[in-house]
């Protein structure tokens, strides 16, 4: 289990502060949807149940897929991306939903997150000094000191600054390189030790500057491009509420779908338009099995608390997901598997889901096993 926090968090001090009345990041390299590489137009994918990777092959013949790393994909200065299929992205009858989102830093902050002196003092990170780390795997990226040292655009680091992020935390230094790389990675990390951002922000940023990204046009149907598989609503909206202040004004859409509540309401919000879901697995099958998401654009999967999931009874949904329905093959997607423990079900999980995955241990990792 993974409730035990090793870095001083006080809960009180969770809830963002400030807001921020920024002006917006200029459009000048973006490239409208329409005048992108085309893909052929397909009809939505009914998910096929049994059917491994069934879905898989036709809007992905110009993914350039895994190990390629984010900035060999079109560089930075990503300004935005629109929906491409399906026109679901038009609220304000144009591409950018920028113009009218909501700002999740709130409204009585400073308007330039350079100006802000003050840190986010959330983590101890005195707490850290001592902790070990262990890598395993062919040509580990090295670990990073600074946020600065990975190109993740403009965009994301406004945002990173707005959050007080000043340093990365352990496993921020170490994931956060791997994952740009383009590699897989399975991590095991305590919760507060920073995991969201580490799994968010190289998400975000290869979202953004993935120019192959389009979803097939002309076609109604929900695609994201990356699906974040969390075990309970609390730790989905919390993800969920993290990821949106990340992506705030990248153009990066951030829906949250759990059980528990009526689903029509989340289709709704599916409808609008999604880049990142984060879900928890049993709502996520429901909408599968409905027909009303597609999986098979998704180019990053992501598993929190994965050894909470399956302690959960979650791996029958879980396995489903990821094998069963129209979800790109290891290898053709970027996978990341997060868990406090390393047991054995968690590898096999890690052997079946990941594709020359790397090993990131990040303080004692309870129940380990070589
Ligand atoms: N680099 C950082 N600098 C300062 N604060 C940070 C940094 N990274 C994360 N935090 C803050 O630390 C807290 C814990 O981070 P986070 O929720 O990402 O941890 P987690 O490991 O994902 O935990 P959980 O498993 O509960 O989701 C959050 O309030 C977050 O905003």
């Amino acid at each position: 289990m993974s409730s035990n926090s090793w870095a001083d968090v006080s809960e009180s001090e969770r809830a963002p502060s400030g807001g921020w009345g920024y002006s917006r990041p200029s459009r000048t390299n973006y490239v409208p949807p329409h005048l992108r590489s085309r893909t052929p137009s397909s009809e939505f994918a009914a998910p096929s149940p049994g059917n491994d990777r069934g879905g898989y092959g036709g809007p992905h013949s110009g993914y350039g897929g895994r190990g390629q790393g984010y900035a060999g994909r079109g560089g930075g200065g990503y300004s935005g991306r629109g929906g491409g299929g399906g026109g679901w992205n038009n609220r304000s009858g144009g591409w950018d939903r920028r113009d009218t989102e909501t700002n999740p830093f709130g409204n009585d902050g400073n308007a330039d997150p350079a100006v802000t002196e003050q840190e986010n003092t959330v983590i101890n990170f005195e707490a850290y000094e001592d902790i070990p780390i262990e890598t395993s795997g062919d040509n580990v990226p090295p670990p990073v000191n600074t946020f600065a040292e990975i190109d993740l655009g403009e965009a994301l680091n406004l945002n990173i600054q707005r959050c007080k992020y000043v340093k990365p935390t352990p496993v921020q230094r170490n994931a956060i390189p791997i994952l740009a790389a383009g590699r897989d990675l399975m991590a095991c990390a305590q919760t507060g030790s920073g995991k969201t951002a580490a799994f968010c922000f190289p998400i975000i940023s290869g979202i953004m500057k993935d120019q192959n990204i389009e979803r097939p046009r002309g076609v109604r149907g929900v695609y994201p491009f990356a699906v974040i598989l969390s075990p309970t609503r609390e730790l989905a909206c919390q993800i969920h509420d993290e990821a949106r202040k990340f992506s705030y004004q990248t153009g990066v859409k951030v829906v949250v779908a759990y059980g528990g509540t009526p689903v029509n309401q989340q289709i709704r919000e599916l409808e609008r338009g999604v880049d990142i879901l984060v879900a928890t697995p049993g709502r996520l099958n429901d909408l599968l099995e409905r027909g009303r998401v597609s999986l098979q654009m998704v180019r990053f999967l992501a598993l929190d608390e994965a050894d909470r999931m399956l302690d959960m009874g979650f791996e029958p949904q879980i396995r489903k997901i990821v094998q069963q329905m129209d979800m790109p093959p290891p290898g053709a997607r970027q996978t990341m598997l997060f868990s406090a423990t390393f047991p054995r079900e968690i590898q096999r999980l890690a052997s079946d889901f990941l594709s020359n995955y790397i090993f990131l241990a990040v303080g004692r990792v309870g129940s380990s096993t070589d």
